[in-house]
Formats: C-alpha cells, sequence, structure tokens
C-alpha cells in the first residue's frame, strides 16, 4: 500500500508559496492539509507530515523553529540564511534529533549544477565574479543563490592557496564594483521582466568561462521541492543544499 504525505505551506499566499501549493495538490502521492501566511497561528501545523516554508527572510527562522518542536520535518526556501541563525537551527533541532530540516538556497536543478560547476571551476581561475539577476519584488540582495556560489567558490579559491581576486579599483564612491560574499565580488541586477538568473564569470589568461543558469518560470523549482518533501523525512538534522539529496556530493 503507498503512503500519502500531508503537507502544509507557510508562505502559502507568496509566489512560491501559491506555486508550492499547486505543485503538492498535483502529486498523487502527497496531499495539502495547510495553507499559513502571514499571521496565521501556526499551531499543530494541520497535522502535516512535512512543512514547506517559503516566507521572508526575517520570519523564517521563527517558523522553521516552531515545526522543529512540533517534531515536523522541513523543507525551506526562504534565503537569508546566516551562519549565527544556522546554529539557532542546529541547536533546536538537537532536541529532536529524529527530525529533518532541508534548507536549499536553490530548488531548480540547473542552479544546482551551476553551483557544483563554479565550485568546480574555481581552483583554476584567478579572476571570477558573480551575477544574480532577479525580478523587482525580490526583498534581499545578494540572492540566496549568490551568496552560496560565492561561499562555495571562496572556500574552493582557499583551499586551492589562490589568494584575492585581482582589483585594481581604488576609487568607487558609488559601489560600482559591488558587494563582496566571502570575497568573491558579487553583483545584483532587480529588473522588471525576470525570474531568476545568475552568471558566474570566470577569467584566467586570455580566456573567460561562463556558466549561466535561468529559471524563467517559478514552475522550475518545483520539482526540486517535491523531490526534497519526498526525501526530508530519511535525513534527520539541518542539510543545507538539495545536492547532498542528489548524490552531487
Ligand atoms: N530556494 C528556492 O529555490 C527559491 C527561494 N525563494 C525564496 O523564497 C522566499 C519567498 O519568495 P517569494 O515567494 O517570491 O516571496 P513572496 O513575497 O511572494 O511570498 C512570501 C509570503 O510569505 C508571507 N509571509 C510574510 N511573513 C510571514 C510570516 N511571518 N509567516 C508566514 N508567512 C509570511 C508573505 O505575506 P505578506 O506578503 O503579507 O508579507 C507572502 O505571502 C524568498 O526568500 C525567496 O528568495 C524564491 C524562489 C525560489
Ligand atoms: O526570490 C527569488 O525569486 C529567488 N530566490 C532565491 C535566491 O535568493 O537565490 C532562489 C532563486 O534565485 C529565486
Amino acid at each position: 500500500m503507498s503512503t500519502v504525505l500531508k503537507v502544509a505551506v507557510i508562505g502559502a499566499a507568496g509566489r512560491m508559496g501559491a506555486t508550492v501549493c499547486q505543485a503538492v495538490t498535483d502529486a498523487a502521492d502527497l496531499e495539502l492539509v495547510g495553507r499559513f501566511d502571514m499571521g496565521d497561528a501556526l499551531g499543530d501545523l494541520g497535522g502535516a507530515d512535512v512543512v514547506v516554508e517559503f516566507s521572508v527572510p526575517s520570519a523564517s527562522l521563527a517558523n522553521v523553529q516552531h515545526c522543529i518542536a512540533q517534531g515536523v520535518d522541513v523543507v525551506v526556501g526562504t534565503t537569508g540564511w546566516t551562519p549565527d541563525k544556522l546554529e539557532l537551527l542546529r541547536e533546536s533541532l538537537a532536541a529532536q534529533p529524529d527530525t529533518g530540516v532541508l534548507i536549499a538556497p536553490n530548488f531548480a536543478i540547473g542552479a544546482i549544477l551551476m553551483m557544483s560547476f563554479a565550485q568546480q571551476a574555481a581552483r583554476f581561475y584567478e579572476s571570477v565574479e558573480v551575477i544574480e539577476l532577479h525580478h523587482p519584488n525580490k526583498v534581499d540582495a545578494p540572492s540566496g543563490t549568490a551568496a552560496r556560489t560565492a561561499d562555495l567558490i571562496g572556500a574552493a579559491r582557499e583551499e586551492a592557496g589562490l589568494g584575492p581576486v585581482p582589483d585594481a579599483t581604488t576609487q568607487d564612491p558609488g559601489g560600482a564594483r559591488g558587494g563582496r560574499e566571502h570575497g568573491i565580488p558579487v553583483h545584483s541586477v532587480r529588473l522588471r521582466g525576470l525570474v531568476a538568473h545568475q552568471e558566474v564569470l570566470f577569467g584566467g589568461t586570455g580566456e573567460m568561462l561562463t556558466i549561466r543558469h535561468d529559471s524563467f518560470d517559478r514552475s522550475s523549482f518545483m520539482p526540486g521541492v517535491v523531490a526534497g518533501v519526498r526525501a526530508v523525512g530519511q535525513h534527520p538534522g539541518l542539510t543545507v543544499g538539495l545536492e547532498h539529496y542528489l548524490g552531487l556530493t
């Protein structure tokens, strides 16, 4: 007999939350048992086995901690996870050792591969810059994907003994050179018409490598979200990145 997983969505009225509600409804092995949004009491989470959380960076930690306290596994797409916040989650999970939390900065398979390819390429190039491009309603910059990409590249460069990226800039009063994540320059573009896009530019002597991913529609994230929902129960504790469920690490 096949088991049906009961799923609740937090941030259900948002762009991602509404798309996830539809994806769960469309999956024969999943049942949508709760939709929660801003101002709703989470209570017993509608009796869910798994919660999907796509809200805002300022609210996500408390929402996920509520789920952990109930012993309910959580798949988190919300961005803005600092090392401090992740540590608080680990502490909450220590009291619920059978509960699983997956935080994925990006659920699109191409974006996961882009990050993995960038991590592989990092040690071969002296120069690297990340450009992320998103819809203008996005509240955070840089994107969670760009921050994670820069972290992976930065760590790979350190491991390979590479120094800082070369940059002779001495005057930049308007911040035209962008921000820095893990020492890697990151540029954030917000443009009407876009959904979610990223380029990683690598430069070496006489050559350049560009790795680009485009999400043209939020449906691109749904296979990854649904895969996360199905698998999170088998992965107690905190996992950052869907690649760990996909055999890519
Ligand atoms: N990991 C991935 O693959 C992806 C991640 N994201 C991330 O997901 C998050 C959501 O993105 P998106 O759907 O575009 O944003 P939206 O603003 O469209 O949706 C967020 C929803 O969360 C609601 N909300 C706000 N506060 C709370 C709260 N305390 N509890 C419950 N719900 C709350 C908002 O309500 P209200 O509008 O009333 O404030 C809104 O309905 C972002 O962090 C984004 O970066 C996005 C796409 C893919
Ligand atoms: O807000 C978005 O839209 C997205 N957010 C995530 C991020 O910040 O990386 C994932 C994707 O880029 C879409």
